[in-house]
Order: structure tokens, then C-alpha cells, then sequence
């Protein structure tokens, strides 16, 4: 699903007036009336206490359409005009003319905070003050208004965006948002909504689609696309019947130290069960027997000194794809090794962890690094790696320059893991808070790994193994809850992940 950026949803404004031969208003009046459809449904013409907090433009006149249409419904309304500036939008005076001849109930003006009316934990609040429209921080007595909200434990439905979150950038010192229980957002869900700054004052959201022109949304690119389902199916290739080991490539996994050796056979297993056709792990020697132990498909290489920590990085193993750095440590000695073995490197590789940390550690050897190759960082590695960010939207920009200065993928893990490539942001929608548990993401790299072993393209394997490795934790958790995810059983449940992605419905599947 493409994320339209705000300047882009305002051009898709002007193309559907444009070639519909409408005026604005009628697509707040369709805006609007959606919103109501969508509480009415809920609702049912309960007499729930409903107060809609409305601003000045047209966010605040797709408050007032929705009052008047709950007004008119026979539902329990009160509007409130959050009058932060005199600049009032011509529809939103379109709305408030529309709602003042329709009830008999105007809207009260709240200019200052005496005026703020009493909310109880019992009310319905509808957020509609700021939209993609804010530009610079609220005055005090606004925001003064939006804690307000936030303690009275009413639930609150943002329209398009919760007031307060910027559309175009990220948290500030002095921002205050609205909390939303849940957000309806026009035709796309926004960027903010999925980072971590600002995604976590939503609990849940919602696309309506008001009918802006489908052939201008077509052929509009976006910076920012949704990764679902759909995209990964046009990813995945199925296995033809005549085949071998051979034809699903080799992994080579490179890691492990003492005391760490869990990494390594994280990884290893997680390859493997991603469907490479062989895996094998680079460890220091102490790490061999270990790796033995652990995974009977798994084959071992290791170097020629008798450490804790590799000397040298030096395989007989013809690898298809090459991951570096789950539980490798940063020991000078490794740093070296990995210089080394960096240099001899032409096809992308997998640089994780560790690795990361040394890169970071000695920049020049970014310049090492081969093209295309999967850079999969912790926003604490990231930070290592191209330095502070003022904010979640620095980051992205901050990342996606560094990405292109090098040509190489970068996966940013999170809540929504971000693989950003050519200035281009692809969100992940699966995964879920039992992830946030040791060794997760020395299996994301092995997944990633064992894919680019198959034979996908870098970027296929990047997008696909983040989705994957989160699906398989989407429905391990069925089992284990989150709190008893372990990491182990994402790998554990790779294989159903695969099921997952050309399952029927269940409504479909019991016809
Ligand atoms: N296609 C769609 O998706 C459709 C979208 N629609 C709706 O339109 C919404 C966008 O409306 P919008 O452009 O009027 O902006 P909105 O968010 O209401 O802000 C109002 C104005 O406030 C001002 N302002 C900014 N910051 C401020 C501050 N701190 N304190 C005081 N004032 C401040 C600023 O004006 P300025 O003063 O800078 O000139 C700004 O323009 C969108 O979110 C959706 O709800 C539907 O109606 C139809 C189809
Ligand atoms: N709350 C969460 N929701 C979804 N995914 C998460 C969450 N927390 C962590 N993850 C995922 O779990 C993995 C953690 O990786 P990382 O921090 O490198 O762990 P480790 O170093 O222990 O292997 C990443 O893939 C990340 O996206
Ligand atoms: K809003």
C-alpha cells in the first residue's frame, strides 16, 4: 500500500475536484460522512455523551459534518470550535454554516482554558483540530487542551491523524499529542503512524477511502510503501517438483564467540529453515563442537588459531550468500579478520550485529562493503553507524543517504522494521512485542541469509525475510504469548509462516 505524502494527498485533492467537476466541500461532506457511517455502525444510536472537539480548517470542518450528521441522527452531541486562529478554511465556514442551519445546537468557541468543557471517562471524544494541516506547535492553551483529552480517559476517535502529530516531521521537545484509541485516516495511514516516536500514541487505525481520483493515486510514486501480505506473495517462488539441495543454495553464516556461540546457531538454524539447501557456520574453534552439538545440518569451518574469537576469516566453503557479525564480537583482532575478509567480497552480503559495530568503528571500511549488500541494524547500531538524529524523520533521511552514499539496503529493526533502499521506505506490518526478546534478530539475519542463498534478489530478500520473521512471531504467539516467545520458536514456526501466506480465509476455507 503506497503512504501518500501530505503535499501529494493535496494534489490528489485538486485532481479529483478538477476532474469530477466538484466543489472541495462535497469531498468533506463525503469525508464526513463516512465517519459517521463508521460510528453509527458502531453505535447503533446509543445515547453515549459525544463530544467533538473541532479546529479551524479543514480537518476542524470534517469535525463539524460529522456532528451535524450525528446531531441530526438523534445522537448525544456536543461541538466545540478549538478557535486557535482567526484563519478559518472557506470550507470549514461551509461546514459550520451547513451545522448552524441544520440544529438548533450550535457549536460553543473555546478560546482559552476556562473555556474547556468537562470530559469524563465515559464520553466519546472526536479529535478533529489538527489534521496533516499543522505546521508549527500549537499555543499553550491548545495543548493545555490536549493533555486534557489525554487524562480524561474518554475514547478518543482521531480524524486523519491524531491533533498534535505532524504529518511531515518528527517529535519535538515541547509537542503534545492526542492519544488516539483510533485513528481514521483518509485514503492512506501516514508515515508517523509507524514510527516509533510518535506510532506509539495510536492504538489502533483505519483507511477510508473518500474516492479521491484512483488514476492520479495510480500514478502517483510514493517514497513510502506498506509491505503486506499481497507484496510478498508476488515475491515468493515455488519450488519446482525436480529438485535438489544444490538448487537452493548455500548459506554461510559468519559469528559466534565465546560465550556467544547462541548467535551463530540461532542464525544457522533460521537459514535453514528459511529453505537454504545448506548452511554452514564460521566460528572461532572453540565454537565447534558446540555447533555440532547443536545442529546436525549444519556443517562447520573454522580458522587456523586456537581462540575465543576469530584471527582470521579464511572458508573452503563456495557460498551463495554470506551473512557476518551474530555474536561475533569487536576484539581488534576480528576487526582485522573482517577487513581482511571484507576486500574479498563482490556479491552483497549480510552485515549484522558485530559487524555493524566494527564498521562503525572503522568507517573506511563502508567503502569495502559490496553494493546491494543487507545492512540490518538496531536503532542503537544505526545510531552507531551514521550518527545522532534529531528526530524519527531525520533518521529516515539520515539513513536513506547513507544507503544511497554506499548502495547498499539498510533494514532499520523496530516495531515496524523499515527497509530503506534508493531513498525509498518500505514498512513491515507483521510482527509483534514478543520479538523484543534475545537473539530475534540473529534469526531475521539467518532468514534473510537463507533467502539470498535461494536465489532473491536482495531487496526481495530483505522485504521478504523481515515479513516472514515476523509472521512466523505472529503466530508462534498463539502458543507462547509474548511474554514466552523465545527466539527459537520463531524459527520454529518459519515453516508455518509459508502456510500462511497461501492460506484461504477461514471464511473462505469452511465453504
Ligand atoms: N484528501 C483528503 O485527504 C481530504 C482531507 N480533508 C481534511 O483536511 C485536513 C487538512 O486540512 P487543512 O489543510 O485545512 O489543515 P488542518 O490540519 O485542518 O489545519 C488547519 C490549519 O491550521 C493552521 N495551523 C497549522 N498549525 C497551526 C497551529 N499550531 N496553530 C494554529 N493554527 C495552525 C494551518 O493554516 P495556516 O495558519 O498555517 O495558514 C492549517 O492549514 C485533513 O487532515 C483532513 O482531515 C477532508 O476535508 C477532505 C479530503
Ligand atoms: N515490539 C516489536 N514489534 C515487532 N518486532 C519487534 C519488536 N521488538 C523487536 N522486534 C524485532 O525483533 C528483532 C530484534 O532484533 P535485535 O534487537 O537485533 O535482537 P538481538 O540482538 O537480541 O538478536 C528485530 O527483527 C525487530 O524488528
Ligand atoms: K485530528
Amino acid at each position: 500500500m503506497k503512504i501518500y505524502s501530505p503535499k501529494q494527498i493535496y494534489e490528489a485533492d485538486k485532481a479529483t475536484i478538477a476532474k469530477e467537476g466538484i466543489p472541495s466541500y462535497n469531498l468533506m461532506e463525503r469525508a464526513g460522512g463516512y465517519i459517521y457511517e463508521w460510528m453509527h455502525k458502531r453505535l447503533q444510536g446509543q445515547q453515549v455523551p459525544i463530544k467533538v472537539f473541532c479546529g479551524i480548517g479543514n480537518n476542524g470542518g470534517d469535525g463539524l459534518v460529522v456532528a451535524r450528521l450525528l446531531l441530526k441522527n438523534g445522537y448525544n452531541v456536543d461541538a466545540y470550535i478549538v478557535n486557535c486562529s482567526d484563519k478559518r478554511s472557506p470550507d470549514f465556514l461551509k461546514a459550520y454554516d451547513e451545522l448552524k442551519s441544520a440544529s438548533k445546537k450550535w457549536p460553543e468557541l473555546i478560546k482559552k482554558e476556562e473555556d474547556f468543557p468537562a470530559i469524563t471517562p465515559n464520553d466519546i471524544v472526536v479529535d478533529a483540530i489538527f489534521g496533516i494541516g499543522l505546521n508549527r506547535c500549537p499555543e499553550d492553551w491548545v495543548k493545555k487542551l490536549f493533555v486534557k483529552i489525554n487524562d480524561s480517559k474518554a475514547y478518543v476517535l482521531s480524524i486523519d491523524m491524531p491533533s498534535g502529530m505532524y504529518a511531515d516531521r518528527g517529535l519535538q521537545k515541547d509537542d503534545v499529542i492526542i492519544h488516539s484509541a483510533f485513528v481514521l485516516s483518509f485514503q492512506s495511514p501516514k508515515l508517523a503512524f509507524f514510527l516509533p516516536e510518535t506510532g506509539k500514541y495510536i492504538t489502533m487505525w483505519d483507511v477510508l477511502d473518500i474516492g479521491l481520483d484512483p488514476e492520479f493515486l495510480a500514478n502517483t510514486e510514493t517514497d513510502t510503501v506498506l509491505i503486506d501480505k499481497p507484496d510478498i506473495q508476488r515475491i515468493y517462488r515455488q519450488r519446482p517438483q525436480f529438485t535438489h539441495k544444490g538448487m537452493y543454495g548455500h548459506s554461510l553464516i559468519i559469528g559466534g564467540s565465546y560465550g556467544k556461540m547462541g548467535a551463530i546457531i540461532l542464525a544457522a538454524k533460521a537459514a535453514l529453515r528459511a529453505g537454504s539447501g545448506l548452511v554452514t557456520a564460521y566460528v572461532p574453534q572453540i565454537g565447534v563442537p558446540i555447533l555440532q552439538t547443536a545442529i546436525p545440518e549444519v556443517m562447520v569451518e573454522t580458522d587456523n588459531f586456537n581462540g575465543k574469537v576469530f584471527e582470521e576469516i579464511d572458508f573452503q566453503t563456495e557460498a551463495n550468500a554470506i551473512a557476518i557479525g551474530p555474536g561475533m564480537g569487536t576484539d581488534e583482532k576480528t576487526v582485522d579478520a573482517m577487513s581482511a575478509f571484507l576486500k574479498a567480497q563482490k556479491a552483497p552480503i549480510v552485515i549484522d550485529a558485530d559487524a555493524l559495530n566494527i564498521l562503525a568503528k572503522r568507517p573506511s571500511l563502508m567503502e569495502q562493503v559490496p553494493d546491494l549488500s543487507i545492512l540490518t541494524p538496531h536503532p542503537g547500531e544505526l545510531e552507531r553507524l551514521i550518527g545522532k538524529w534529531d528526530d524519527d524523520f531525520d533518521k529516515l533521511e539520515k539513513t536513506a543517504k547513507f544507503a544511497k552514499k554506499h548502495n547498499i539496503i539498510i533494514v532499520i529493526k523496530g516495531a515496524h522494521t523499515i527497509t530503506v533502499y534508493d531513498y525509498k521506505l518500505h514498512i513491515n506490518t507483521t510482527g509483534n512485542p514478543g520479538l523484543s526478546t534475545a537473539g530475534t534478530g540473529d534469526v531475521l539475519t539467518g532468514v534473510i541469509t537463507g533467502l539470498l542463498a535461494q536465489g532473491y534478489h536482495p531487496m526481495e530478500a530483505a522485504l521478504m525475510g523481515v515479513y516472514h520473521h515476523g509472521l512466523a512471531a505472529d503466530i508462534a504467539i498463539n502458543q507462547y504469548a509474548v511474554e514466552g516467545l523465545i527466539a527459537s520458536d520463531v524459527t520454529a514456526f518459519l515453516g508455518r509462516a509459508y502456510m500462511d501466506l497461501f492460506a484461504k480465509p477461514e471464511h473462505e476455507q469452511q465453504q
